[in-house]
């Protein structure tokens, strides 16, 4: 068996959103031949779950180039905690937090949050979720856990709420959605930074925190007393949203927070008769916005009555149709942005935590 050659196939695979192959980014840990069989053992740093899959499209080369039967794919995933932007204190066992912003309010930056919190889950993380929009907190009644409230056994520390597997919590869990958005600036801010802490969250591959709308000093103040891996940003395709979608972007280089990209909502209506579809807002405007700015377009989604109405119901796309086109388009981003995360981060070394897919 030749194992240069063997190496060389692997190499040549990468997904389109991956900056390096998994060959010369480390991950592949062994090739050993047994019989019949070839093991290829790979531990993934960031969560793809679906990438067991796309790696058979590999079996017939490498059992050629082998002489073997058939290939076994031995993938483990290890989430590497990478280096928080700001000087923020850590939270305990959270390893990486990606905050998703939105320079405009209405543009469905919780929908995203949501969904891509739970397609991080769906793709093998440990995800939690903050809801940090203290001027709409909607992520319980998203979530469909409206009337839950965290439990505190010790009085200071209180337990998230578990929701479709993963860890929520929010401001509105603990006031009314009316008393928090009275709340301004510096008070919704210290509030949320002990929410964040004072949640056990036990050990999360991701903290997903949803923050206000808006680019101004709440937003900043949040991101920075926040240990923030990477932020995003969703906009809707007009012209107005993207200025602002700008502005986030900014803000977010200011604070040198590094952008994982712009996820792009509402960018096209898809009638459900026929399939057209069509862009009711303008069209590139997500494209433009990220060519321009140098952050990647994540993704697209439409505007779809079905998004809008399974989150009103509690069950967001994600779990109402885990196995459809829409669910494919979050998973699609999730698997971006916890790689953007990883290709663009410094990790720092973790004690070593391997669970198998
Ligand atoms: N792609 C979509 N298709 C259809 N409806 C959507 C879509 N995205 C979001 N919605 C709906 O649009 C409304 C606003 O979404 P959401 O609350 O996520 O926006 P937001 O940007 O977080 O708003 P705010 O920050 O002002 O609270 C919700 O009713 C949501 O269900």
């Amino acid at each position: 068996m030749n194992n240069e050659h063997i190496s060389a196939r692997l190499a040549q695979f990468r997904p389109s959103h991956w900056a390096k192959d998994p060959v010369s980014a480390g991950f592949v840990r062994g090739v050993t031949r047994s019989q019949d069989i070839l093991t290829v053992s790979l531990v993934l740093p960031f969560v793809d779950y679906r990438l067991e899959t796309e790696l058979q499209d590999l079996d017939a080369d490498l059992c050629r180039l082998s002489g073997a039967g058939r290939v076994r794919w031995q993938l483990s995933q290890d989430v590497a905690t990478l280096a928080c932007a700001n000087d923020a204190q850590a939270v305990p066992g959270v390893r990486n937090i990606i905050a998703v912003s939105s320079g405009k309010g209405g543009v469905g930056k919780s929908t995203t949050a949501v969904n891509l919190a739970l397609a991080l889950s769906r793709l093998g993380g440990r995800v939690g979720i903050l809801d940090a929009d203290v001027y709409g907190p909607s992520i319980p009644m998203m979530l469909g856990v409206a009337d839950a409230k965290p439990e505190s056994d010790d009085g200071k520390t209180m337990a998230p709420v578990p929701a479709h597997g993963i860890k929520a919590n929010s401001i509105g869990f603990l006031v009314g959605a009316e008393d928090a958005t009275v709340w301004r600036g510096p008070m919704a801010s210290k509030a949320l930074a002990q929410i964040l802490r004072e949640t056990r969250w036990g050990d999360l591959d991701y903290l997903v925190v949803d923050l206000p709308p808006g680019t101004g000093d709440i937003q900043i103040t949040i991101a920075q007393q926040v240990p923030t891996t990477g932020a995003l940003v969703v906009t809707t395709p007009q012209n107005v949203a993207l200025a602002d979608a700008v502005k986030g972007i900014n803000m977010f280089q200011k604070v040198n927070i590094p952008v994982l990209g712009v996820v792009e909502n509402m960018s096209y209506h898809q009638c459900s008769q026929c399939g057209h579809q069509e862009a009711l807002f303008g069209e590139g405007g997500g494209l433009r916005v990220s060519s321009q700015h140098q952050v990647p377009l994540l993704g697209q989604l439409p505007l779809d009555a079905s998004i809008g109405r399974q989150m009103d119901q509690g069950t967001p796309t994600l779990i109402a149709e885990p196995e459809g086109a829409l669910a494919n388009l979050y998973l699609n981003i999730a698997a971006r942005v916890a790689a953007g995360l990883y290709f663009s981060g410094n990790i720092i070394p973790t004690r070593l935590y391997t669970r198998q897919v």
